[in-house]
Parts: structure tokens; sequence; C-alpha cells
């Protein structure tokens, strides 16, 4: 690949002291585990009251609570809306700087806007994250469409009208199979998110980087919404944290990574969990991913389900807007994010 060049930058891409993280926030990639990793769960025989589903279910459910991760294969969207979809951020992302410029701001209240992470670190100074995202609403499309440069603007506007629709309807399943995983009614999730769900693209391009031990694609965090469904692009790169130690991610191909988010973990009273991960960087290739998150209106009143709280499983989270949860994490921007644990009771 030619040398990239970030939106927000006057000169390509190389590995100077800016985006070199302290020796403590470095990925140490030599402790990363390659070998165990998330349960892959095989969507094919999963509709309705069937056995398979429910053996299906009880997957998820495991899942949910020893991960807060899983991968789904034959899941129902079609290989070519992902591959289209997977096409039309490439040829985002290889749109020339001046192209792209006018999308990129620092302000996180835009609906849509390119940006790049950085990381507070001590002492204050900002160190820039090895990548560069891009993130708009599902609906209406025409909020992107109309500020992308015209020979790209129609493929991007088909692709994602497309992927949206797809991922819209399995969104809406895996609530409903994690519902009953959770023994609540099927729609319990669902009406619970409540309606005009909050639900934005994200997608992140990671360029190769000479060094990925001395940098970070996207720092350690957990996802601020409710579920995220990942796409990712044949170049590992996502870890994720179990026991405290960092997992890879293996890429396989058509699958979907779905990650349960903050909202989750709080619906759940904490019996699924929404658990950090990472993208680190490699020297070789460059990598992307979107991911689509699906969360509630900001309007919309989270805390712990009813049906979930006895005696022995008392609250661990109050109530909140949803909208205070936001403020929240923004107030929190270039940090290591501590959302979920500000709405926590005391035990
Ligand atoms: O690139 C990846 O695999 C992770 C992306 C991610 O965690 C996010 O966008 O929230
Ligand atoms: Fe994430």
């Amino acid at each position: 690949m030619e040398s990239f060049q970030l939106a927000n930058e006057s000169s390509p891409l190389s590995l100077t002291p800016n985006f070199i993280l302290p020796e403590h926030k470095r990925p140490h990639l030599s402790e990363v585990k390659y070998l165990d990793s998330i349960p892959i769960i095989d969507l094919s025989y999963c509709d309705g009251n069937n056995p398979s589903s429910l053996e299906v279910i009880h997957k998820i459910s495991k899942a949910c609570e020893e991960f807060g991760f899983f991968q789904i294969v034959n899941h129902g969207v079609p290989d070519q809306v992902c591959t289209k979809m997977m096409k039309a951020i490439t040829n985002f992302f290889e749109l020339a700087p001046e192209e792209r410029e006018h999308l990129s701001s620092t302000d996180n209240t835009k609906n849509v806007r390119l940006f790049n992470y950085y990381l507070q670190v001590d002492g204050g100074e900002k160190v820039k994250l090895w990548s560069e995202c891009s993130a708009h609403p599902w609906y209406p499309i025409d909020d992107i469409i109309q500020l992308l440069p015209e020979k790209i603007g129609t493929q991007y506007r088909e692709a994602f009208t497309e992927y949206a629709k797809e991922v819209g309807s399995l969104v809406r399943r895996l609530l409903s199979l994690i519902s009953i995983g959770l023994g609540l009614e099927e729609d319990c999730l669902l009406k619970k998110l409540g309606e005009q769900p909050r639900q934005r693209a994200q997608s992140n391009f990671y360029p190769p980087c000479l060094d990925p031990e001395l940098t970070m694609g996207l720092n350690e965090h957990t996802d601020l919404n409710a579920l995220t469904v990942l796409l990712q692009s044949e170049v590992s790169g996502l870890q994720v944290n179990k026991d405290g130690k960092w997992i890879s991610i293996p890429c396989i191909p058509n699958a979907f990574v779905i990650n349960l988010a903050d909202q989750i973990e709080v619906l759940s009273n904490g019996r699924y969990k929404s658990v950090l991960h990472r993208a680190v960087t490699n020297n070789v290739q460059p990598r992307i991913s979107m991911a689509m998150f699906y969360g509630p209106n900001p309007e919309t009143i989270i805390g712990p389900i009813h049906e979930l709280i006895d005696e022995e499983h008392p609250p661990k989270y109050r109530n909140y807007h949803f909208s205070k949860f936001l403020e929240e994490f923004f107030n929190q921007e270039g940090t290591r994010r501590i959302v979920k644990e500000v709405f926590e009771l005391p035990c």
C-alpha cells in the first residue's frame, strides 16, 4: 500500500514521537494469546422454538456470560452484501486526503465525522492512535452521502442501505435470542432499548505500522451502546480481554463478531458482560473494520430489568437517562474510559 495520510494531517503518516505510546500503554504483543478464542456460533438452524434453537440460545448465553463476545456464522446476511460494504469502505479510505478532509472534525457532537482517536498520557500530553475512523448514523443515509465525493457516493449509498437493512434484522434476531437466554420474553430487550434507537456506524482504518509494538489502533475500551455487530477485513487485529489477558480474535470469512456493550450489561444487571477490547496494528497490511452500534435513544431510561432483580441479585446499577451516560462518556474523551461504573450502586 502507498503511504497513508490522515485527513487532519499535512504529511503522510510516519512513526513520529506523537504516535509512540509510553511503555505501560503499549500492546505487549508477545503476551497475547492466539489459541483460545471466543466461541463461534452457527445460526443456520436457529429459528422458532425447535431444539437446535434452544441449543444455540444456550451457547449464546454462555458466551455472553463468559466472554461478552462471540462470532456468528451462517447468520443469513448474504456474503455479497458484506463484500460490497467492505469495498465501499476501502474506496472511502483510499480517497486522497483532500477529498476526505472536509469530514474531519474533533467535535464529537457532529452526526457525521472523520476523526483520529488520541490517548491522554501522564503529563497531559496527547498521543495519537494509529487509525482513522469514520462515523455516521444508519439513517438517514443522505446525511453522509451528500458529504462524499460523487465518485463514491452512489456506491456507498447502495452498499450501506442494503447492509444496514440486513444488520438491522440481524440485531433484532440477536436481541430476541439474548432475551430468551436471560429467561425473558423474546421482545424484552428490543422494547427496553425503546423506539428510535441510537444506531451509528463506525468504520475503522488501520494503516500498516513499522513497529506495531509502539502504537495502538484503538485503545482498550468497552462499547457504550447495547449491541455491536462488527465486520472485519481478512487481517486480524481485534483483541478481547479475558480474565486480565488479551486474546486475539481470528478472522473468519463472512462471519460477524458480536459484542455486548455497556447497556446490555446494565439491563442484565451485570449477568452479561461488556468486555474490554482493543485493536492493534501490524506491519504488513492495512486493516479495516466496521462496527454497527445499536443502542437506546438518549431519552430512554436504562437500568437493571425488573425480572432479573431478586434478593440474591440486588440491583447493581441505578436507573439513568441514556443521555447522561453519553454525557459521561464524552467527558472522558482521551482517557481509558470508566463509564458504567459511574452508575453502579454501592453493594
Ligand atoms: O477494529 C476492530 O476490530 C474493533 C473496532 C471497535 O472496537 C469499535 O469500533 O468499537
Ligand atoms: Fe469497540
